[in-house]
């Protein structure tokens, strides 16, 4: 048997992230057989009418048995119920993931609950989308993007190379960092984004004189892409701000700083202040293209070679 490849796959909740697992399991062949789990019986059945798995089990204790490798894909509040209730029933060697969007929560949660006698390696695929439910997954989820894993000192390494292998074989770049770190830069580059995107929306929704007409109609592509985060799963979300708490805080602290200076800049006509910072905004968005991490690098390329882009030089 390959590294990447398993004998008995156990998936403990089928939304988004657990559907395109099954899938690019399916697509691979990494495993013989996938067993899917889930906690409500409506889900399960949907699971089980797309045929994303071999055998489908409403108890997860049932589910993990036999299993050699675990990938737990439910709200990060839910990671510690799952984990005590999956603990007794491990197989000796079994590797136990997860994919939440925080880290340092979801060991605090899961790690104390299970067996010395399987590894345990926190994760969290940088792949998503607005959608949730097992019908949103597609296979191709995980191609090109980041999958970091936060292992805790003492985990077998070569049970971090079989999950390595695993996510490479999903499409996946795997990266290792400590968990609180990964708190910090995810609370930057997702959390806090997610979080603009909830209050714009919402501000918008509650401005007595604009129609929620207009707001369809005149919605730019900037509005646009504020919605479509701000559509994203509500009991995902909160969780992630119960369990990134602090570092959540951290960053819309320094937002609100920045954002005061930039409406001081709005507020005294200050043409160079506002040039400086955009044409350093732009740069960063430059970097990102350049470094193929973007969704729609198609459609940015587009708008450079469209000559909308300027010249960079201050009018
Ligand atoms: N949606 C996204 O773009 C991304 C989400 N994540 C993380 O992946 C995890 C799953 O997210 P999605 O698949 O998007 O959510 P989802 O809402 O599509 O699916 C969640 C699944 O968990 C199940 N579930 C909820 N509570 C449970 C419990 N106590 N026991 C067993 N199953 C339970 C639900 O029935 C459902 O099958 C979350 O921790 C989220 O932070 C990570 C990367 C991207
Ligand atoms: O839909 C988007 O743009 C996302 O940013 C998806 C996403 C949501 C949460 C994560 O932890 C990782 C990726």
């Amino acid at each position: 048997m390959n590294q990447e490849t398993f004998g008995r796959i156990a998936l403990i909740g089928i939304g988004l992230i657990g559907s395109s697992l099954a899938r690019v399991i399916a697509r691979e062949g990494l495993a013989d057989e996938t067993v899917i789990s889930t906690r409500s019986p409506a889900t399960l059945e949907e699971a089980r009418s797309l045929g994303l798995g071999d055998r489908y089990e409403q108890d997860a204790a049932e589910a993990v048995k036999g299993a050699d490798l675990v990938i737990v894909s439910v709200p990060v509040g839910a990671s510690g119920a799952v984990a005590r209730q999956i603990a007794p029933a491990l197989k000796k060697g079994a590797i136990v993931t997860d994919v939440g969007s925080t880290k340092r929560s979801v060991i605090e949660q899961m790690a104390p609950e299970l067996p010395d006698h399987a590894h345990f390696i926190a994760g969290h695929p940088l792949a998503g989308t607005e959608k949730s439910g097992p019908s949103a997954g597609f296979a191709s989820l995980f191609e090109d993007r980041w999958c970091i894993l936060t292992p805790q000192d003492d985990v077998d390494p070569s049970a971090i190379d079989r999950l390595t292998a695993f996510w490479e074989a999903c499409g996946s770049r795997v990266e290792t960092m400590d968990a609180a770190h990964h708190d910090q830069v995810l609370a930057l580059v997702s959390h806090v984004p997610h979080l603009i995107a909830y209050n714009i929306v919402g501000t918008a929704d509650e401005l007595e004189n604009v129609t929620e007409r207009e707001v369809i109609k005149y919605s730019a592509s900037g509005f646009r892409d504020f919605t479509r985060l701000a559509a994203s799963d509500p009991t995902m979300w909160r969780d992630v701000c119960l369990h990134n708490r602090d570092a959540i805080l951290e960053m819309l602290s320094r937002f609100s700083e920045d954002l005061t200076a930039l409406r001081k800049a709005v507020r005294r006509g200050d043409g160079d202040a506002l040039f400086d910072l955009f044409t350093r905004t732009r740069s960063v968005r430059r970097s990102i293209i350049e470094a193929g991490q973007d969704v729609d690098v198609a459609d940015f390329g587009r708008s450079i070679a469209g000559g909308r882009d300027g010249d960079g030089a201050k009018p």
